[in-house]
């Protein structure tokens, strides 16, 4: 692996405000910087003649400003400077290497200041075009404009940087070319388009315009890319609005019989003779309110088949019923749900479940185990590359394979790891707060014929000191939390039981790396006594086009 150079940590910042369960607070993350430029693939035009360097640069409220991006942040911000200043600003849009005008929206505690991106200057390095017209407006693909090699440079040293500066490793054991360097090379997705198993959209009263910047770039004569009109609207919710929603006609990010029902709903859903209306989440009036569409594989011909929620502020079927029959002539679709949610929130887990048409769940098949999917189960939305993930998390586990050791999965969701590692494992033990993912890890079990796996509920947020009486000592534990990481109470539970080997695996590199240098570096300082050694890092792309990034870890204890 390639030594990368690093910017300091002052070099870029973003500061999360949030408090964290430990009481700490994630100051800084990795910001880093541009590696070598790839080959421009776009067309070339001679961009303007850079802005004046401004020396010593402080950025007011609502100014326009010429930036140039250096890195890319956690959470895919572009970390942007002013010519010959140190202030970064934080832009959404803006890519490594782009020149670029922005307006400064708001100063972070005069630490640096977020800024909303007018227009591309000139283009950044590793340029390409976005497939998708609506990717610059759409928070869903920020990077689609980034060769896909740069997209996996720049997660790889966001890694590596959150390592350093949040985890406390030391960099030379990180970036070694030797085999045995902690962090390994990023493992890239194949597909790197249509790989969602599912999507959500919403239906939206107000289809969004981007009439702030659309105004005030008028009165400045900036030329600034504008979204159709205000109406309904059935697509994704604009980047930060909850009543907003952008059209969207197709989505590069789902499969393409997904796109076809999404084609159908859009053909028909503002048909006035049909009397259907969006939601209208002020008022809160109005019958649609979210479009989920869900594509598994058959388990005997590896066919996809394809789930259509409509979820709705009430149960009326005729309503429905000219929109099911369009959809159900696309062969791939064997089941349309209606789930009836009648609360005021934007939530699309509906208080009642109907199968208005064909069966009411889908499946899907993951490391050659069978999984029944319904509406509401939670299931890995990259299908294929959870296949890859898990292989790596298996590795890392690294079962004798001899039926003797016993696995505790901790945030199981619906089983699916611990199910894989089942048949390696004398005994696996999971837990997961969400009751229905229990039901549904017990019914995995069930249907794949496993019998020694127990699926235990309860919020591992907290455990108290009878956590753990009630299975025998795991040799190996698997931690899988959502983004804000473990709880304090579960790492002091961790390093009291002291298991042999722990698999951390995480969504978020930032609280990861948080988590690992408490395992690693002790709570009490100086004291490694009980703690863990880091063995590898193996970060897995499970998301192009966006900032998300998985890393799988294994510590050994010392
Ligand atoms: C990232 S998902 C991992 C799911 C599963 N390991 C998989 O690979 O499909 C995290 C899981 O942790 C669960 N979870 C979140 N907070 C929890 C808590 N406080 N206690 C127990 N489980 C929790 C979520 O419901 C979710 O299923």
């Amino acid at each position: 692996m390639a030594a990368h150079t690093v910017t300091p940590l002052t070099g870029g910042l973003l500061r999360r405000t949030a408090p964290l369960h430990h009481g700490r607070r994630l100051l800084a993350v990795a910001a880093v910087s541009p590696e070598a430029p790839a080959p421009t693939p776009t067309p070339f035009q001679p961009p303007p003649p850079p802005a004046p360097a401004r020396k010593g640069y402080f950025p007011k409220r609502g100014e326009t400003v010429e930036l140039t991006c250096e890195a890319l942040a956690f959470k895919g911000k572009g970390v942007c400077k002013v010519a010959g200043s140190t202030f970064v600003l934080l832009c959404d849009g803006a890519l490594p290497g782009e020149r670029l005008l922005a307006r400064v929206r708001r100063l972070r505690r005069g630490a640096f200041a977020e800024a909303a991106k007018l227009r591309t200057l000139a283009p950044h390095h590793d340029a390409v075009e976005a497939p998708c017209p609506l990717a610059a407006d759409c928070g869903g693909c920020k990077t689609q404009s980034l060769a896909y090699a740069a997209q996996i440079r720049h997660k790889h040293l966001q890694v590596r940087d959150l390592l350093v500066n949040f985890g406390k490793f030391d960099p030379r054991r990180l970036d070694s070319s030797e085999p045995d360097a902690i962090l390994k090379p990023i493992v890239p997705c194949d597909e790197i388009f249509r790989y969602r198993n599912k999507m959500e959209f919403s239906f939206g009263t107000k289809r969004w315009v981007q009439k702030d910047l659309k105004d005030k770039d008028e009165e400045e004569g900036v030329e600034q890319k504008t979204n159709e009109t205000d109406g309904y609207s059935l697509g994704l919710h604009a980047p930060g609005f909850f009543d907003k929603v952008l059209h969207v006609q197709k989505c590069f990010l789902q499969s393409e019989p997904a796109d076809k029902v999404l084609a159908v709903v859009q053909e028909y859903w503002m048909d006035p003779t049909l009397g259907l209306t969006p939601y209208d989440v002020h008022k809160h009036v109005g019958f649609l309110k979210h479009l989920m569409i869900r594509t598994g594989r058959n388990v005997n011909t590896g066919t996809p088949e394809v789930m259509v929620n409509f979820v709705t502020s009430c149960y009326k079927p005729d309503l429905l019923m000219p929109l099911v029959d369009s959809i159900t002539k696309i062969p791939e679709v064997v089941s349309v749900i209606n789930n009836v949610n009648t609360s005021v929130g934007n939530t699309s887990v509906g208080e009642q479940e109907y199968t208005l048409y064909g069966k009411p769940s889908i499946t899907e098949m993951l490391r050659g185990l069978t999984f029944q999917i319904s509406a509401n189960s939670f299931f890995q939305t990259n299908t294929k590359q959870a296949d890859v993930l898990y292989q790596v998390i298996e590795d890392s586990v690294g079962l004798k394979g001899d039926g003797s050791e016993i696995v505790l999965d901790l945030f199981c969701g619906t089983g699916t790891i611990g199910l894989t590692l089942a048949r390696r494992a004398k005994h696996v033990y999971g837990y997961e707060v969400v009751p229905e993912a229990i039901a549904d890890a017990h019914k995995n079990a069930k249907l794949n014929g496993i019998n020694n796996a127990t699926f235990v509920q309860g919020d591992l947020n907290k455990i108290n000191e009878s956590f753990g009486k009630e299975f025998p000592k795991p040799d190996i534990i698997i931690s899988d939390p959502n983004r804000p990481g473990m709880h304090m109470k579960l790492i002091k539970w961790l390093l009291e039981v002291k298991a042999p080997r722990i698999v951390s695996v995480s969504c978020n590199p930032a609280t990861c790396a948080r988590d690992l240098d408490y395992l690693c570096h002790g709570l009490e300082e100086k004291d490694l006594s009980g703690c863990y050694e880091l063995k590898s890092v193996i970060p897995v792309d499970m998301f192009p086009h966006t900032p998300h990034i998985e890393c799988v870890c294994l510590l050994e204890l010392r």
